[in-house]
């Protein structure tokens, strides 16, 4: 922000935030930003509807703002992003007497398939208004949507930037867009203090948090490259630490165990070895709230494997409730990227010189597949279902469909029971999606597509099919809820932190 008002602008937003009590702290429970991280503090701008004089005197320090620092005639139209920008931008384009559009999250997924709604004129000149902004990532989307459909976007507005997050304003800066704001943290804390709002002490935890978002309570033990076999270093380490991540083959991961004689050091492994044993609580907090209370207080934590999760979340809510006998025949593939294949089928099928690596190829034919145990222990089965992985050219996500006949299952139970018992059994669960049943929006012209759920730590589930037949099918991403996702969730359990802290569900 750069005209002579803006002291002002900056204050009387401040001061309205204050009042309206829109100015939240938390330090005990942090609240869970947009972008997946965790913050003691958050600013509710969606309050600010429904307080029409506050309201009028913010659109009107808009409109000013908007005409200082991008101009008068250097905006064709104002788009809101959908939800909370879509108010403001409504009472930007009336004060600006501009067109306005609005723009989705994602495409619709039916109909026109449209994710910017309204008339956009080809090369139109865009302003995005959005209520505010953390860390800006999630006004690419919007930025790259309104360009796609082509919209000129040079400028975002936000009532309030948090400011506070180093990559705000260059992420983007990268794809040529500037961000204007009436207010940040900074003049929220300076008002606060001069007004007295809060308590002192309240106030300075805000600050360190302010100064130091990406700094929590963690610090980091390294081993030393050269040293990474070193028994003697590993115990050290191992021993000084509060937590252990293992991410090592069985063999290796069973000797460091070995390693551990603090009574007070965690050990989250990532390995096949202790998945099934009872002294390690498995890292799959959905199963049941048990199981979340169980890893909050474990010792030992098994990371579980990919196909294992996306098998088990899919299967266990069913015999759990009685709809599904423990000894149903069941059959499953399970599509995956190659990154799961570890470093040398990473380069394999990145030197790109074998045309067969074109194809899907099966593996794991003799119908033993390492992750069986766990999938069987942990659905609760009476025996393990025929599980045929199968590895594509493509980098990261995976799918696994299981099929079986609704004769096996409880009187009267269909594919819609199915997926009514999923949806209820993960309605709380932050990271677990079930999509109303047959969903063919979720399709992409009839074809699923497994990487939907890439960089995040969701897993979505489908139920397909007809009254003799099922398949239930559930994506997540190899690289998170498969393996580093669902790690760093059961540190958070076990840490006491909130647990979506560092992970997102938004793709
Ligand atoms: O820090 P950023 O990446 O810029 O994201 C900030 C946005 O996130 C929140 O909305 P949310 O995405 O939760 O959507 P909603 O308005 O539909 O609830 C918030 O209201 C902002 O609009």
């Amino acid at each position: 922000m750069t005209g002579s008002n803006h002291p002002f602008i900056a204050d009387t937003t401040a001061k309205i935030l204050l009042e309206l009590q829109a100015v939240h702290f938390n330090t005990v429970n942090p609240f869970m930003l947009t972008s997946g991280r965790a913050s003691p503090v958050y600013i509710d701008c969606r309050k600010l509807i429904s307080f029409p004089r506050a309201r009028r005197t913010l659109m009107s320090m808009a409109e000013s703002t908007i005409l200082d620092e991008i101009g008068f005639e250097q905006i064709d139209a104002v788009a809101g992003g959908e939800t909370a920008g879509i108010p403001f931008a409504a009472w930007i384009a009336d004060r600006l007497m501009l067109p306005m559009q609005y723009v989705r999250k994602k495409p619709k997924g039916f109909g026109r398939n449209a994710q910017i709604e309204g008339h956009l004129t080809e090369g139109a000149r865009v302003l995005l208004v959005e209520d505010l902004t953390t860390d800006s990532r999630s006004k690419i989307n919007f930025c790259e949507a309104l360009r796609t459909a082509g919209a000129q976007v040079n400028h975002v507005f936000v009532l309030f930037h948090y400011d506070i997050f180093a990559e705000s304003r260059s992420v983007l800066k990268e794809i040529g867009v500037e961000l204007h704001a009436l207010a940040t943290w900074w003049d929220v804390l300076r008002v606060a203090k001069s007004l007295n709002y809060f308590d002192p002490a309240t106030l300075d935890e805000v600050e360190k948090f302010l100064h130091a978002p990406a700094a929590c309570e963690i610090e980091i033990l390294r081993i030393d490259e050269d040293k990474r076999k070193d028994v003697a270093q590993r115990r050290a380490l191992i021993n000084t630490s509060d937590l252990t991540f293992l991410c090592l083959p069985d063999t290796a991961a069973r000797e460091s165990v070995t390693l551990v004689d603090n009574p007070d050091t965690c050990i989250i492994d990532a390995s096949t070895a202790f998945r099934g044993h009872h002294d390690w609580a498995y890292g799959l907090p959905e199963l049941s709230p048990a199981q979340r209370t169980r890893i909050r207080t474990a010792q030992r934590i098994a990371v579980p494997g990919c196909h294992a999760s996306a098998f088990i979340l899919s299967v266990h809510p069913l015999i759990a409730k009685g709809v599904m006998p423990p000894d149903c025949p069941l059959s499953s593939h399970s599509i995956t990227g190659y990154s799961g294949g570890g470093k040398q089928m990473i380069a394999a099928y990145e030197q790109g010189e074998n045309p067969l690596l074109t194809s899907p190829r099966h593996y794991a034919l003799g119908l033993e597949h390492k992750h069986l145990p766990e999938m069987t222990m942990h659905a609760e089965l009476a025996a393990a279902p025929i599980f045929t992985p199968i590895v594509a050219a493509f980098y990261q996500g995976l799918a696994v469909t299981t099929c079986f006949y609704s004769r096996y299952l409880a009187p009267g139970v269909g594919p819609q029971q199915v997926q009514a018992v999923l949806a209820e059994y993960y309605e709380n669960e932050p990271f677990i999606r079930v999509a109303p049943f047959d969903a063919v929006e979720n399709l992409d012209q009839g074809f699923f597509n497994i990487q939907e759920c890439n960089h995040t730590n969701r897993v979505d589930i489908f139920v397909f099919g007809n009254k003799d037949r099922i398949v239930t099918i559930a994506r997540l991403d190899n690289l998170g809820k498969g393996a580093s996702g669902a790690a760093i969730q059961c540190m958070n359990l076990r840490m006491g932190a909130s647990e979506m802290a560092g992970l997102t569900a938004i793709a």
